[in-house]
């Protein structure tokens, strides 16, 4: 089967081999960390930029880590489509836009989304040729050693955020691949190989 839409038929002239490549992980595990080694190490990748309904943390740029929107505006996303997967986290609204991923992988590019459990399931039943990889903590206490220490979010938050934790971890046999995440460039590396694989089929 070709692989360039992921399971779709490509049209003429579309490169065959581009992949979407989903890396998801509980909140804290270094999963920004990672991609934005990732970026480093491959910067000729394409980086899916979500849309979410949270209120930016100090230093994120509107577009870059995020474009920030207002709930009416995501929900009007949604209702025309323009979201790949969508999916409320922790009390915030999160999606990926359909367009700026299909445009990459028609083109040849690898993509890679980071998001969460719920978006990647989305993302599996709609792109089955899709890869999911799941980022994870060396131990438990690491999680939330980092969760807490990165101090974005109040106690409250970071106790929902690990609860939703145990759930995400106990999904990880739903995957194609678990990287440890003990050494963010050992993880890139180690992430880089898998999104630059072709599939199988
Ligand atoms: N391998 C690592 N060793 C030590 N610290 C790390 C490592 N990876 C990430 N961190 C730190 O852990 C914290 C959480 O990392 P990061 O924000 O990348 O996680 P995340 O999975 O993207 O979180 P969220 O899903 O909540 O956005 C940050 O303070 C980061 O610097
Ligand atoms: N389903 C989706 N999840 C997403 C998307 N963008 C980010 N995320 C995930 O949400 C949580 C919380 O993120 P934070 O920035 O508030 O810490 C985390 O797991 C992200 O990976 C998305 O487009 N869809």
């Amino acid at each position: 089967m070709n692989d360039s839409l992921n399971g779709r038929e490509p049209g003429p002239g579309v490169a065959t081999r581009s992949r979407l490549t989903v890396v998801s992980g509980p909140s804290g595990v270094g999963k920004s960390s990672v991609v934005g080694e990732l970026r480093r190490l491959h910067p000729d990748l394409y980086f899916s930029v979500s849309v979410t309904t949270r209120a930016p943390r100090p230093g994120e740029i509107d577009g870059a880590h995020y474009h920030f929107v207002t709930r009416a505006e995501f929900d009007r996303m949604v209702e025309a489509g323009e979201l790949l997967e969508h999916a409320e986290f922790a009390g915030n609204h999160y999606g990926t836009p359909r367009a700026p991923v299909e445009a990459a992988l028609a083109s040849g590019k690898p993509a890679v989304l980071e998001i969460e459990l719920q978006g990647a399931r989305q993302v599996r039943a709609a792109m089955p040729l899709a890869q999911l990889v799941m980022l994870v903590p060396p131990s438990w206490d690491t999680l939330v050693s980092r969760l807490t220490g990165r101090g974005t979010e109040e106690e409250t938050v970071v106790a929902r955020r690990l609860a939703i934790a145990q759930e995400e971890l106990a999904a990880s046999t739903e995957f194609d691949a678990v990287v440890v995440n003990a050494d963010v460039r050992q993880a890139a590396t180690e992430l880089l190989t898998l999104v630059l694989t072709p599939s199988s089929d």
